[in-house]
């Protein structure tokens, strides 16, 4: 499958890009800026249509399928989603259920109202359910943001760069979260776009790097995350770990300023 360029038509966005995600898997979406990572999230979340190939989700083509019908069963949370600040968390994960930025009140029942505090909960966001939206943080509305995308139960969920201007307890929170969320629905695949392999969670079990709208290496997280995958996807020399089943990268280019001042990293540092 391939894109072009909406507004030329001629130049390549992505390049014979041949990926299957199963049920159940958990896929990390990494590579440099503007190498198509939202391009395929947004081609995956039937929200664009390939120029050339196929492209099928949950087992319709695009192209042969309601996508509106679609998109109901794929969750999909970014940060250009709308969100009107002044409602509640509560409303907010139940405008879930419509697919609409505003709540449309008729369409939900005693059965949504309670799901959507459920999910609250479940995301670790129980005593925010009152609370304006645009009055929690940063973490708080990823993980709010996480609970809408689930309201309609969907069997794939998309996250562009959630971690986006987390600090750390916030980050390791929604980590947590979404460690949890995988393990505690077998059902449930995932693709997360981030910049940085720290912020993917344990149950990260694929991973597909992305450069220049080509495949650089995709598949088991392991073989993929490695020093010698990340230098060829960045174009710089990179370090990436494994420890207690997280992921750390560090460049390992030392300026020849800094090598004067500082002594060389040790062979074998621990983040
Ligand atoms: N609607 C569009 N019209 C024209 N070009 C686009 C459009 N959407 C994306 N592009 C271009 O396609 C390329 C890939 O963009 P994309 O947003 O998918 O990359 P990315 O890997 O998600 O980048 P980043 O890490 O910076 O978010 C970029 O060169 C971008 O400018």
């Amino acid at each position: 499958m391939s894109v072009h360029r909406r507004t030329t038509g001629q130049e390549v966005v992505l390049d014979s890009v041949d990926w299957t995600v199963h049920r159940g898997q958990h896929w990390a979406l990494l590579g440099p800026n503007g190498a198509g990572k939202t391009t395929m999230l947004r081609l995956t979340g039937a929200l664009l249509h390939p120029t050339t190939g196929t492209v099928d989700v949950l087992g319709y083509r695009l192209g042969r399928v309601d996508v509106r019908e679609l998109r109901a069963r794929i969750g999909f949370v970014n940060a250009a989603q709308k969100v009107p600040l002044d409602a509640t968390a509560h409303t907010v994960v139940l405008t879930g259920a419509t697919g609409t930025v505003q709540p449309l009140w008729r369409m939900y029942d005693a059965a949504a109202r309670e799901r959507a505090h459920l999910l609250l909960a479940e995301l670790d966001c129980k005593e925010l359910a009152r609370r304006a939206f645009g009055d929690c943080s940063g973490g708080q509305r990823a993980r709010i943001l996480i609970a809408r995308a689930l309201m309609s139960d969907p069997s794939l969920l998309l996250l562009d760069e959630p971690f986006n201007a987390l600090d750390l307890p916030s980050r390791e929170d929604l980590v947590d979260a979404l460690y949890r969320l995988a393990t505690g629905r077998p059902g449930l695949s995932t693709v997360t776009v981030t910049h940085h392999p720290e912020e993917l969670p344990p149950s990260t079990s694929h991973a597909f790097l992305l450069r220049e709208g080509r495949e650089l290496v995709s598949g088991p997280v392991e073989t993929v995350l490695t020093s010698e995958n990340f230098t060829a996807c960045f174009g710089r020399p990179i370090r990436v770990e494994s420890y207690d089943g997280r992921w750390y990268a560090r460049s390992t280019a030392v300026s020849p300023e800094r090598r004067r001042r500082e002594p060389q990293p040790s062979q074998d540092p621990r983040p």
